[in-house]
């Protein structure tokens, strides 16, 4: 024990901060510190880049928010992109943006532990290989890092497949099929409308209220409409006008069995995080009746589902969109920092930045907008401590520097 021990044969030391995850957040930062000449090592438990988006994600999938809402710092997407970039397009983008800061994670290491020692001053982080010490850690694990599987009785009992829709794909083989789909955010609702397009039959359990707005009001994306807003006039006001936008071009959504939460769309996404539906076209086939909207599940049978009124529906499959969850508490040891839930407790903007070198990014509950804004802060801060080491004023480089200006003298 003491200072002065020496390090284990498989701990590694690494001079600049240690990035857990290489997603989008994860290579924000490495790019804004890489931009400031300060190195870091991304510890990723895949084989890839973005492995949501690359493994966890549907065929069909779009950003729905605006490009340039997306967008991660020093590097804007491509002009011939579309508004709404694919989801291969996104996968591109982000690798190009890693090839052009010459980011090269550390594949296959999951962080099983992350421990501050307070005798060295400096972080361990062991994946199951290594343990990799630096004096900052920076929490890039994302919001989604582990699928939510709900607790519904009888769902073991289910003979047929069930599937998280991480592990979704497309409707291709779900065509004929009877299809329960747990679970009405973005997910529910796209996953519904894939199935429908492969002639699938699904039922969308909706237990709650929930809101849905169109993705875009005559040409605007009604969340950049959202954005400019909110420049202007209060919160309040703004999700009013989102209402009145939503109800005129969707109509009452209430009777299609989507009630509405009291709270306002934007108020509700800064307050719990939960994300308004932006419809792209999931409203029509419910209308339709392509779609059936059923109340809450109050149990699963061997080949169906038992409904809160009362009735009973036989059933192929069980498509479980029942969201996500952060997997921080698995892993990062004793801090304060997060709730038990794996969220930072300092809410948006001030949550980035956490004590003794550890920082989160992508913790914002505001998308691929807030990862940018954390990740510009954090590299701004970890760099202004970089350079008290290692810049122009550090010990080392003024010695370096008065031992070239002796030389210089002498000639
Ligand atoms: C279906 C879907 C669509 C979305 N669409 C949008 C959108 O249009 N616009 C938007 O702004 N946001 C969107 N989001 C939100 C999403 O959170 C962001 O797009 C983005 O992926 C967040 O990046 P991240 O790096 O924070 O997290 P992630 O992309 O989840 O990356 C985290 C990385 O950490 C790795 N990791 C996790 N645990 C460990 C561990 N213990 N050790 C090592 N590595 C680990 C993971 O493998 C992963 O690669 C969407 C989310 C989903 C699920
Ligand atoms: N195109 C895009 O860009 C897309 C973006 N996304 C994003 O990904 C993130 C995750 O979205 P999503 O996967 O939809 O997850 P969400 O957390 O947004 O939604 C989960 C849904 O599951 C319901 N649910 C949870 N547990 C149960 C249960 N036991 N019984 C019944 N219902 C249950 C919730 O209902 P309740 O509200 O009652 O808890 C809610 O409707 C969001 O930020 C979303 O915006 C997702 C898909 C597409
Ligand atoms: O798609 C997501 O998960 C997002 O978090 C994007 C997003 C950030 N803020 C929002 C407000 C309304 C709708 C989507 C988002």
């Amino acid at each position: 024990m003491g200072t002065c021990r020496e390090p284990e044969p498989s701990q590694n030391f690494i001079p600049g901060p240690i990035i857990v995850g290489a997603g989008p957040s994860g290579l924000a930062v490495a790019a804004c510190l890489s931009n400031r000449g300060v190195p870091s090592v991304i510890l990723e438990r895949t084989d890839c880049l973005a492995s949501l988006w690359q493994k966890r994600t549907y065929d069909r999938l779009k950003l729905h928010l605006p490009k340039h809402f997306c967008e991660l710092p020093l590097m804007p997407f491509p002009k011939n992109f579309p508004k709404y970039p694919s989801k291969q397009q996104f996968i591109s983008y982000v690798e190009s943006y890693a090839a052009r800061f010459n980011i090269k994670p550390v594949f296959n290491q999951t962080v099983e532990k992350a421990e501050f020692d307070d005798v060295s001053g400096l972080w361990n982080v062991k994946t199951q290989d290594v343990v990799y010490t630096s004096t900052w850690l920076v929490v890039a694990t994302g919001e989604n890092a582990e699928p939510v599987f709900p607790n519904i009785p009888g769902l073991k009992k289910f003979t047929g497949p069930v599937v998280h829709t991480s592990a979704y794909k497309s409707g291709s083989v779900f065509a004929n099929r009877k299809v329960l789909v747990v679970g009405c955010g973005n997910s529910g609702m796209e996953v519904s409308l894939d199935l429908c397009r492969y002639n699938a039959l699904p039922h969308m359990v909706v237990r709650n209220s929930v809101h849905v707005l169109p993705r875009d009001f005559f040409g605007l994306s009604t969340f950049g409409i959202a954005m400019t807003l909110l420049k202007w006039f209060p919160l309040k006001l703004v999700d009013n006008i989102l209402l009145l936008l939503a109800n005129s071009t969707l109509g009452n959504t209430d009777q299609l069995g989507l009630r509405r939460p009291k709270t306002g769309p934007i108020e509700l996404k800064n307050v719990t995080g939960k994300t308004p539906v932006l419809d792209v076209g999931a409203i029509s086939l419910i209308r339709a009746g392509q779609i059936t909207v059923t109340q809450a599940v109050k149990e699963i049978t061997r080949n169906g589902a038992k409904f809160l009124n009362g009735q009973e529906i036989e059933f192929d499959s069980i498509i479980l969109a029942t969201g996500y969850k952060s997997n921080v508490p698995d892993w990062l040891k004793d801090n304060n920092f997060f709730t038990k839930e794996g969220m930072p407790k300092t809410p948006f903007p001030n949550g980035w930045k956490g004590e003794k070198g550890l920082y989160t990014v992508g913790f914002t509950r505001r998308g691929l907008s807030g990862t940018a804004y954390d990740a510009v802060k954090i590299a701004e801060d970890i760099t202004d401590q970089w350079m008290k080491f290692n810049g122009p004023l550090s010990i080392r480089n003024i010695c370096s520097s008065h031992i070239i200006h002796l030389h210089f003298n002498k000639s």
